[in-house]
């Protein structure tokens, strides 16, 4: 299905292209899930709510909300548990239908679900990350797998985000460092846009640009202090994660988050499903996209390693041959978007890459 198709049914069209849309609200912290009353109090958003978490992150976090809110509000739930993701947005946008906001507990998927839910109901949502796994937690951006490969759609960000570090830090370490690895990505997300700039003029907005590379220095220069399980590594990479989102609103548009190695990670969702988290395939491919720019590409890499992401396609379970596919299948993907990984990578020179920079 096309990107328009899923956006179709919002009634709410106004040329947005002139707008910053940006959270109004961000709490992060230990246990401010107990201040979520008080957000929605606060943005008087209505009296009835759905709230969309995951099979999981129902247990962990999305009952909890619930409850919370149960006193002051009709409360109605969703689950957005695996399978057909367009499928899943449908019946969730059946269920946003009737109610006044959307509140979204869980990961990366859970918060997707919610935010084009709500964007094409025409209501307001929370996003309540139970995990710092990547930056979609604050962004307007939502990103869809489908047959073709994943579809970026612009939706509109959180009204409010709260993130309570004390579930985020309980998550598997592997999803806080997906999420530092998301970041780190965007050190080649950002060259790339540069590239694109000076080759084809594409538009390019160095306050995007600036804050979409701070967030990578900062994670990059802090690596040594992302333990698993501390909600200080947890506050740190999550407010990385919603700055990160930030540049993406002010760019309008995933352009300073997302580049050649995010073109790589959805080339390998599609050849590989369900191999590796978005962050690790992203960090993954950061580790060639910055070798052909002739960056520090050593200094990706090891800083994953620190981190404990992966850092060769063996780490998430996919074989060399498959990487190399899948860094010549990039340029198939969102071909309006120029980076390096469309300037005629050869398969030979593909295949020297995956063995010469991805030796553990
Ligand atoms: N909008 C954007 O900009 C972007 C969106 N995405 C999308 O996000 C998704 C990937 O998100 P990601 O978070 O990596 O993966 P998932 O949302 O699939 O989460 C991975 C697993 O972690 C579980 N989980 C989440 N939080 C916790 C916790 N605190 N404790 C234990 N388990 C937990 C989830 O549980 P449960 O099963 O309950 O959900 C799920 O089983 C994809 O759909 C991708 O398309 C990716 C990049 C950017
Ligand atoms: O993952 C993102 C930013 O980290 C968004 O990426 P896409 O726009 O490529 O889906
Ligand atoms: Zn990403």
């Amino acid at each position: 299905m096309s990107a328009d198709r899923i956006n179709l049914l919002r009634t709410k069209v106004f040329d947005k292209s002139k707008w910053m849309q940006l959270p109004r609200d961000v709490v992060i912290g230990h246990d401010v899930i107990e201040q979520i009353p008080a957000v929605c109090e606060d943005l008087a958003l209505g009296d009835s709510v759905l709230i969309v978490s995951g099979g999981q992150t129902r247990d962990i976090a999305g009952k909890k909300v619930e409850a919370l809110l149960a006193g002051s509000y009709d409360v109605a739930t969703f689950a957005a548990n695996d399978g057909d993701p367009l499928e899943t947005i449908r019946k969730a946008e059946a269920a946003a239908a009737e109610a006044g906001f959307v509140i979204g507990v869980g990961g990366g998927r859970v918060i997707d679900t919610a935010k084009i839910a709500s964007y094409n109901t025409d209501r307001h949502f929370i996003s309540v990350p139970t995990a710092a796994s990547h930056d979609g937690i604050a962004s307007s951006r939502a990103s869809v797998p489908t047959a073709e490969g994943n579809v970026s759609l612009a939706a509109e960000p959180p009204i409010a985000v709260v993130a309570d570090t004390a579930v985020i830090a309980s998550a598997p370490h592997r999803l806080l460092a997906s999420g530092c690895a998301d970041i780190i990505a965007n050190y080649t997300a950002i060259l790339d846009w540069e590239l694109s700039h000076r080759l084809r003029g594409e538009p390019l907005s160095e306050y995007a640009l600036t804050l979409s590379r701070m967030t990578a220095e900062i994670l990059f220069k802090n690596a040594d202090l992302i333990k698993p399980h501390s909600e200080e590594s947890a506050w740190l990479v999550t407010k990385a994660l919603v700055s990160s989102g930030v540049a993406m609103s002010i760019a309008g548009s995933s352009r300073p988050g997302s580049g050649g190695e995010h073109k790589f990670s959805h080339a390998l969702e599609k050849l590989a499903p369900g191999k590796g988290l978005h962050g690790e395939k992203c960090g993954i491919g950061a580790i060639i996209t910055m070798y052909l720019h002739g960056g520090d590409w050593e200094g990706i890499r090891d800083s994953l390693k620190k981190i404990g992401a992966p850092t060769t396609p063996a780490g998430i379970g996919v074989d060399d041959e498959t990487a190399v596919a899948a860094l010549l299948a990039a340029r198939t993907i969102r071909p309006e978007r120029f980076t390096i990984l469309d300037m005629g990578l050869t398969e030979e020179s593909a295949r020297d890459l995956v063995k010469m920079l991805y030796r553990e």
